[in-house]
């Protein structure tokens, strides 16, 4: 297998702060890794390490082919009067500056790009009339028409429903078995994660792992990590993770995902 994604040694410091301490992990060619972790982990900085936005302190990092990146960001609201229709906000995905001449190869790349992502009902309806699901579908489907090797994903799923948030990562899944894309894809869900990646890196403040979900989600794995008793459940085909030394009890109890 070729490793598409290497990191070695990586450390990163933000305003005096290390955020990124010794990171050592590999990505297979075509592999999908959750990415998962309370907020300010490092997730976000880790992704603009791997787009080249921040240049790590010490350690390397090595992409299969830096030029084949695509990037999809966290759901983010669009004016409601943006008046650019969703196959031509797909088309701005283009290597090239968009034109409204595009190439009929262009236009073949555009209408697949949509087709992978389940985005051809609404292609001719604005942006901004579309729902936080169908928008992602669109960020994806703008990403693929760069033919990315690799397909960075920065919390995706965020702020939509469950049905959304499933949708999202089954495309994401197919698409990388259909083109052998390998997946780097952060989530605050390690259920919905859980369910698509053959690794998962799990981060926290001062360290991470990484592994098979099964490996990682562990009582063990997760009290080291976070240095305090965590105890990890399964509950019929959900992952429950509780804080035993949470102060309200209440809340100690809880998805992971909500936990963040
Ligand atoms: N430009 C910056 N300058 C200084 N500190 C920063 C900067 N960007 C992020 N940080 C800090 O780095 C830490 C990690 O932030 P990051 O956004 O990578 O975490 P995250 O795991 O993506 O969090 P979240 O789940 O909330 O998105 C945080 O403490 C954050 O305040």
């Amino acid at each position: 297998m070729t490793e598409a994604v290497t990191l070695n040694n990586v450390n990163v410091s933000l305003d005096g702060k290390w955020i990124l301490r010794n990171l050592t992990f590999s990505v297979e060619s075509g592999e999908f890794l959750g990415i998962i972790g309370p907020n300010g982990s490092g997730k976000t900085t880790l992704m603009r390490v791997l787009l080249r936005m921040l240049k790590p302190q010490e350690g390397a990092v090595k992409i299969i082919n830096a030029s084949a990146l695509g990037y999809v960001p966290q759901s983010r609201q669009i004016d409601p009067e943006t008046p650019l229709s969703s196959r031509n906000f797909v088309g701005l995905g283009l290597p090239h500056k968009f034109r409204p001449w595009l190439t009929r190869h262009d236009r073949f790349v555009v209408e697949e790009a949509m087709e992978m992502t389940n985005s051809i009902e609404f292609a001719d309806k604005p942006i901004g009339k579309l729902s936080g699901g169908q928008r992602q579908r669109l960020f994806l489907a703008q990403a693929l028409v760069k033919n990315p090797q690799i397909l960075l994903l920065d919390e995706p799923t965020s702020n939509l429903d469950p049905g959304a948030q499933e949708t999202i990562a089954s495309v994401v899944d197919q698409i990388r078995r259909k083109r052998g894309i390998t997946v780097l894809f952060v989530s605050h869900d390690v259920n919905l994660i859980s369910r698509y990646a053959d690794k998962i890196l799990y981060m926290t403040q001062d360290s991470y792992a990484i592994g098979a979900v099964d490996e990682i989600m562990q009582s063990s794995v997760l009290s080291s990590l976070y240095g305090m008793p965590v105890e990890v459940m399964r509950v019929g085909s959900s992952l429950l993770v509780s804080f035993a030394n949470s102060k309200e009890t209440a809340a100690s109890i809880c998805v992971h995902s909500m936990a963040e």
